[in-house]
């Protein structure tokens, strides 16, 4: 350390010794130097009262002051909470109470007689020491300032944010995190089962955590957007988005992963606070999917036939599956029969069953489908299509609970609960004498209705993102996500295959992307088409008046936003224009973040 530091001004000491000469000697040896303001005390009690009433960087004094010992002043010093070096001044007798004054915390001793050298260069390590420390002591202040405020932010964002070392140990994890891991909503039972080894935790989450941070330890670069579901205890899932990034100091050490994790499911529109987002195999979350999963359950209990109708791909056979699963004979078969993929002859000893020799080809029994789900449920798929004849062997069954296999006389009783579905307009085909109106009504006890995709076009995200973590899985592909535009696309499509088509849509997607992210060109063409050309999307959405004049690419906020001024803030008027009702309109915009009074913003001036 450079003398110079010490000499200059402010350099605070204090000099306690009996002897007047010693402390003129000392001051005048120290103010040369430019050490000072220097102050000095003949006895312990008026040491001790400079050094409450003072501050100093430097003690000297005396081991001997009249009476008193200069360790009992060290004690004293410390126990006001000063901090400062103390340099003891001993005679040859009493070297060994300096040496034990060291070891209570005095800097050093020097020993009498003392010379201005000796002196000066005590003072010099002593204060070099101190300056030293303080340096230390602030640097230490600073880091822990700096360590509680990364805590304050590390706490209070509601993201999820995990630190892993090299070996997979977690170093630091938030509470969002915690609470991810664990799949637990309560902060009590955190503590208690947290585990530091990042492999202990087997939810999504934690596989997700895992197989990211092994990435990155092993290629040292970052996985970006990486999306997982992540199902909750009460059987909801959430869209978990994961960018994990080496973790390196300063000097390009590498010390382990950060992952920081944001939850981006996207609210759909109509979802109330006891709302499920997952059922069965169905995925979605608006009122109408509560409805049929309500239904579903409720419907699952009694063993009344069931008639689920929709259009192909909306999950008929799924609500089938789901009814059979929510009944009480589901540990019973469910024997499914496509009754249009068979001409009426060959469906019906498919479903009857036939006796050998019953017709030509019949070689041997065969038993029918209907005793295969004794005890259990038969699902008629596209009941629509079946024959007159089989129509009334059918409504014969339902109205018997028997039936007679081809060629046997004697009628066999089974329990088979019925549930049919088709996609064909029932009413029509009643209206039109071609189905009977005495079977449609006993088929339709209950009748479940599944709604097309491109009326609930709030559920394509979320159902996007799950078809997406299943093909990514099954096709063992590095996909993390899907750009805006894409996603925009797909919200714009009319689906006329349903989320059976959104799955192949996916499905192909996820063959042809290469990189992380899906985007419009690995879409068919009339899925690309979609926000470049809006006449394009189907009539559910916004009418030509409204469409008009958009720009490509527009977002859903664009399109309420444009349709409001429009409309002049009259959101009856807007909702008219959009094509939905006033009630959804205020949902959307409450949703997407429209402020009311953005509506009575000016209208454009090219609009009429
Ligand atoms: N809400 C949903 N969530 C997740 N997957 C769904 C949903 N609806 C349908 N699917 C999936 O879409 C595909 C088609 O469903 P399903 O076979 O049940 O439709 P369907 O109405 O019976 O069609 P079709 O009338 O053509 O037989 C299946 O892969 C099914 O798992």
């Amino acid at each position: 350390m450079d003398d110079q530091t010490h000499q200059e001004k402010d350099t605070r000491i204090l000099i306690v010794d009996d002897e007047a000469s010693i402390r003129l000697t000392f001051e005048m040896f120290l103010a040369r130097e430019g050490y000072g303001p220097i102050t000095t005390a003949a006895t312990f009690s008026e040491a001790i009262e400079v050094i409450n009433s003072n501050t100093f960087d430097l003690i000297i004094s005396d081991i001997v002051l009249e009476g008193e010992r200069g360790t009992d002043l060290l004690r004293k010093i410390r126990e006001a909470g000063i901090e400062c070096p103390v340099v003891m001044v001993t005679g040859f007798p009493n070297l060994d109470s300096a040496a034990e004054a060291v070891r209570h915390g005095a800097f050093d001793y020097i020993s009498k007689p003392v010379n201005k050298e000796t002196l000066l260069r005590f003072v010099r390590q002593a204060l070099s020491h101190w300056q030293l420390e303080q340096e230390k002591k602030n640097l230490l202040q600073e880091n822990e300032k700096f360590k509680r405020y990364l805590e304050a932010i590390f706490s209070s964002v509601r993201d999820a944010i995990i630190t892993i070392d090299n070996d997979m140990n977690i170093v630091q994890l938030n509470d969002t995190a915690k609470r991810w891991l664990l799949f637990s909503d309560s902060a009590d039972d955190i503590n208690l089962r947290t585990s530091n080894r990042l492999d202990s935790y087997k939810n999504e989450m934690g596989k997700a955590c895992l197989q990211d941070a092994k990435q990155v330890l092993a290629n040292k670069i970052e996985v970006r957007e990486h999306q997982v579901e992540c199902r909750k205890p009460d059987g909801n899932i959430r869209i978990i988005s994961l960018n994990a990034a080496p973790l390196e100091d300063g000097q390009d050490e590498f010390n382990g992963v950060v992952i920081v994790a944001r939850d981006i499911t996207l609210p759909e529109p109509e979802t109330g606070p006891h709302t499920r987002n997952k059922f069965h195999g169905y995925v979605g979350s608006s009122q109408v999917m509560q409805q049929v999963y309500n239904l579903i359950e409720n419907v699952g209990k009694v063993d009344t036939a069931v008639l689920i109708t929709g259009e192909s791909g909306t999950g008929k056979e799924l609500a089938a599956e789901a009814l059979h699963a929510e009944s009480t004979r589901r540990d019973m078969p469910l024997v499914k029969v496509d009754c249009a993929a068979m001409p009426e002859e060959l469906l019906e000893s498919e479903l009857f069953g036939h006796i050998k020799g019953a017709f030509t080809g019949a070689e041997k029994n065969r038993e029918g489908r209907l005793l295969q789900a004794h005890n259990g449920t038969l699902f008629l798929d596209e009941i629509g299509d079946v024959s007159p004849r089989m129509q009334l062997r059918l409504l014969r069954f339902l109205q018997e609970k028997t039936f007679t296999p081809v060629g046997q006389d004697n009628p066999i009783e089974v329990d088979v609960r019925i549930i049919a579905a088709t996609n064909v307009n029932f009413t029509e085909k009643v209206k039109d004498g071609s189905f009977r109106e005495d079977l449609y009504y006993r088929l339709k006890v209950v009748e479940i209705k599944l709604p097309p995709l491109r009326d609930r076009k709030g559920g394509i995200p979320i159902l996007v993102h799950h078809f997406l973590s299943m093909f990514r899985e099954k096709l063992k592909r590095n996909i993390h996500g899907i750009s805006d535009q894409a996603m925009d696309a797909l919200t714009k499509y009319s689906w006329p295959g349903n989320v059976r088509e959104l799955r192949h849509v996916i499905e192909r997607a996820c063959v042809l992307c290469e990189g992380p992210t899906i985007s419009l060109e690995h879409f068919a063409e009339e899925i690309q088409r979609q926000p470049l050309h809006p006449q394009q999307t189907p009539p559910t959405s916004l009418p030509q008046e409204g469409r008009a004049a958009l720009p490509p690419y527009i977002s859903e906020r664009d399109e309420i936003i444009d349709i409001l001024k429009r409309a002049r803030g009259n959101k009856s008027k807007a909702a008219r224009m959009l094509n939905i009702d006033r009630s959804t309109l205020y949902r959307k915009m409450q949703r997407i973040g429209i402020a009311k009074d953005i509506a009575k913003a000016p209208a454009p001036k090219n609009t009429p």
